[in-house]
C-alpha cells in the first residue's frame, strides 16, 4: 500500500513494482552513452526484444514510439536478409530472431521481405540438420531453437529440413534427460529450454522422457525458492525462465514450489529505481528484468499478460500470428 506520510509510495517487497520497472526500461532505452549501453551496443537488438517484451507483458508497449523502433530495426537488416545487433554490425541468427520478435510485438511482420529472412536462416542449416549462428560456423542447439522459432513465426518452417533439425537436437539428449550445446555436451537449463522449445514448436515432444527431464529440472529449485542452471550452482532469476518454461512445456510445473519462486523473483527487485537483478541485492539489468517479469507471467502473477513458454512472446501476439486475431 502507498504510504503518503513519507511523500513516496513504500512498496512492500511482496509485490511487483510495475511502475518502477516501466520507468527503468524506458530510461535504459533512452540512455545512449552509459557504460551499460556501450557494453551492450553490439547486442542492442537483443536488448530491444528484452525491454519491449517486458513493457508489453506489463501492458505498457504503447509508451514507446513504434515508428522510431521499427525504422531502427530495419536499418539493422543486412543485404543477406539477416539482422545485426546494431546498425553497421554483422548479421547473426541471434539478432534476426530478436528483430522478428519485436516486429511481431508491434504487429508489423508485413514490413518484412519474408523470403529474404527465410533464405538467410535456411542458409545456416548444416548437412547434419544442425544450425550455425552466422557465416563463421559456430554450431549450438541455441541456434536450432532460434531458426525453428523464427521461421515458425514467419510461417515458413517448411523451408528447412525439420526432420533433420529434430534428429540433430535429439542427438544432443543426455542420459540425465537433459540437453547440451552439441552431442555429448553437459545438460544446462538454457540448452534444455532451446531443445524443448524447438521440439514443442515442431510437435516432437513425444521424444522427451518427461519424468526423467522433469526430475532434473525440478531439482534446480534451491532452499531460497530460486532456480539454478545446473546442480550445485547459485540460483539466478533468468533460470526462472529457462527451467520454468521447460517444465510447463513438458507439463511438470507442479513439481516445483511456485509461491517460493515468486517470492525469490520479487526479492530481486530494485524498489527505488526499478529493474530486477539475477539474485537479491545485485545490480539490475534489462535481461534479468525481462526474464523475471516473464517468469512471473508463467507463474500467473496478477496484472501481467500471459506469455507463451515456447515462443517467449505474449500469448495474444502468438494468437495474432497463427490465428490472425
Ligand atoms: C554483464 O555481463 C554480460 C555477460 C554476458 C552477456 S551476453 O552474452 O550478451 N548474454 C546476455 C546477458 C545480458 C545481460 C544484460 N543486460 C546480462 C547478462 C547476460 N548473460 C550473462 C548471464 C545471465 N545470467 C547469468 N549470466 C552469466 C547471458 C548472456 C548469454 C545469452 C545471450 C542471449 C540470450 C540468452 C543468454 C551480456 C552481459
Ligand atoms: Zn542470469
Amino acid at each position: 500500500m502507498a504510504d503518503a506520510s513519507f511523500g513516496f509510495s513504500t512498496l512492500q517487497m511482496g509485490e511487483l513494482a510495475i511502475g518502477k520497472h516501466v520507468h527503468y526500461i524506458l530510461s535504459v532505452e533512452k540512455k545512449k552513452d552509459s557504460f551499460e549501453s556501450v557494453v551492450m551496443d553490439h547486442l542492442r537488438m537483443n536488448g530491444a526484444y528484452w525491454g519491449l517484451t517486458t513493457l508489453d507483458l506489463l501492458g505498457k508497449l504503447d509508451s514507446v514510439n513504434a515508428d522510431e523502433v521499427l525504422s531502427w530495426i530495419m536499418a539493422c537488416q543486412h543485404e543477406s536478409g539477416g539482422f545485426s545487433g546494431n546498425i553497421g554490425h554483422d548479421p547473426h541468427i541471434l539478432y534476426t530472431l530478436s528483430a522478428v520478435q519485436v516486429l511481431a510485438l508491434f504487429n508489423k511482420l508485413d514490413v518484412l521481405d519474408i523470403d529474404k529472412v527465410a533464405t538467410y536462416i535456411t542458409g545456416l542449416q548444416n548437412e547434419d540438420g544442425s544450425f550455425s549462428g552466422d557465416m563463421w560456423g559456430e554450431v549450438d542447439t541455441r541456434f536450432s531453437y532460434i531458426a525453428i522459432c523464427c521461421l515458425s513465426i514467419l510461417r515458413c518452417l517448411d523451408k528447412i529440413n525439420v526432420e533433420k533439425a529434430v534428429s540433430y537436437i535429439l542427438s544432443c539428449k543426455n542420459l540425465d534427460g537433459g540437453f547440451g550445446c552439441t552431442p555429448g555436451g553437459e545438460s544446462h537449463a538454457g540448452q534444455i529450454f532451446c531443445c524443448v522449445g524447438a521440439l514443442a514448436i515442431t510437435g516432437s515432444l513425444h521424444h522427451v522422457d518427461k519424468d526423467l527431464l522433469g526430475w532434473w529440472l525440478c531439482e534446480r529449485q534451491v532452499k531460497s525458492g530460486g532456480l539454478n542452471g545446473r546442480p550445485e550452482k547459485l540460483p539466478d532469476v533468468c533460470y526462472s525462465w529457462w527451467v520454468l518454461s521447460s517444465l510447463i512445456m513438458i507439463d511438470r510445473v507442479h513439481w516445483i514450489d511456485k509461491e517460493k519462486l515468486v517470492k525469490f523473483i520479487l526479492d530481486c527487485q530494485d524498489l527505488e529505481n526499478g529493474g530486477i537483478s539475477d539474485r537479491p541485492d545485485d545490480a539490475v539489468d534489462v535481461f534479468h528484468t525481462y526474464f523475471g517479469v516473464a517468469g512471473l507471467s508463467l507463474l500467473e502473477y496478477p496484472g501481467l499478460k500471459a506469455v507463451d513458454p515456447a515462443y517467449a512472446l505474449p500469448v495474444d501476439v502468438v494468437n495474432r500470428i497463427f490465428f490472425g486475431r
